[in-house]
């Protein structure tokens, strides 16, 4: 039997009368993109936030790998490979890029030593930042930013990696460049990514679900799913809402 690399079970979250997570399944693979869309408000990053284990669930079940975490704390999750790029990233910015690397395979992967700095070596060349490996995080581009977060994801031994709108800021040349990475390092980790750039998620994403007061509304191929009536719906309704 095939184990998928993780596995999203009937979750729930409420925040009083606010439904964050409405009997969420999912199921992703190793070397598959899920992309996530759905309106301001739709339990987007709570999905990621239980996913990860910063918000624990009413009910339901998180299975990475074959193991059940739901109850495991965050960290536990990031040492058994769970990576997440944040929307805002945060570099220690008075440390190199390298230095930034180095820190995450210590705390995520439990790398010390030679085996360590292989790996930071190896992250920043994956990344595309080997030749500013020396350069202060502080003074780094977005687009370089945006890399250095993929890269301390990598470098705690990420398994699934969880993209928070990375694309968010950047140019439309940026955002084809980072697609390149990301679409490269789909081939060997699974990986879930929120993002409001459509031509950014279709290239790279296998399937598609959107979100909707927690409920999962649609699953499909992205053409499918950006051309679908709900979406059109979902977007046509807020552009309304949003003209009064
Ligand atoms: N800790 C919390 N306590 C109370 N309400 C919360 C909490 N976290 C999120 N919410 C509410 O839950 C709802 C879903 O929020 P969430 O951030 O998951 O949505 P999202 O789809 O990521 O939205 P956006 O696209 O704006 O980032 C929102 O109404 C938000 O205000």
């Amino acid at each position: 039997m095939i184990v998928p690399l993780l596995e999203v079970r009937d979750l729930n979250k409420s925040f009083g009368a606010i439904v964050v997570a409405d009997h969420v399944d999912l199921v992703i693979e190793t070397g598959e993109c899920i992309g996530v869309i759905g309106p301001n408000g739709a339990g987007k990053s709570s999905l990621f936030g239980l996913i990860a284990g910063s918000l624990t669930p009413d009910s339901g079940r998180i299975v990475l790998d074959g193991r059940d975490v739901t109850a495991l704390p965050a960290f536990k999750r990031v040492h058994l490979g769970v990576g997440r790029a944040f929307q805002i990233p945060q570099p220690f910015v008075g440390l190199t890029v390298y230095e930034n690397i180095l820190a995450a395979t210590g705390f995520g992967a439990g790398l010390s030593g030679n085996v360590a700095r292989q790996k930071a070596r190896e992250v920043a060349e994956r990344t595309g930042l080997a030749a500013k490996a020396d350069i202060l995080a502080g003074s780094l581009t977005l687009l370089d930013r945006k890399r250095l977060e993929l890269a301390k994801a990598l470098a705690t031994g990420a398994k699934l990696l969880m993209l928070d709108e990375i694309g968010a800021g950047l140019t439309e040349r940026e955002v084809l460049n980072l697609v390149e990475t990301i679409r490269d390092l789909k081939r060997d980790h699974g990986i879930i990514w929120i993002e409001h750039i459509a031509h950014a998620l279709k290239s790279v994403a296998d399937r598609i679900i959107v979100l909707h007061f927690g409920k999962k509304l649609l699953e499909g191929a992205p053409e499918e799913v950006m051309g679908s009536a709900v979406v059109k719906e979902i977007y046509m309704g807020l552009a309304a809402d949003a003209d009064h």
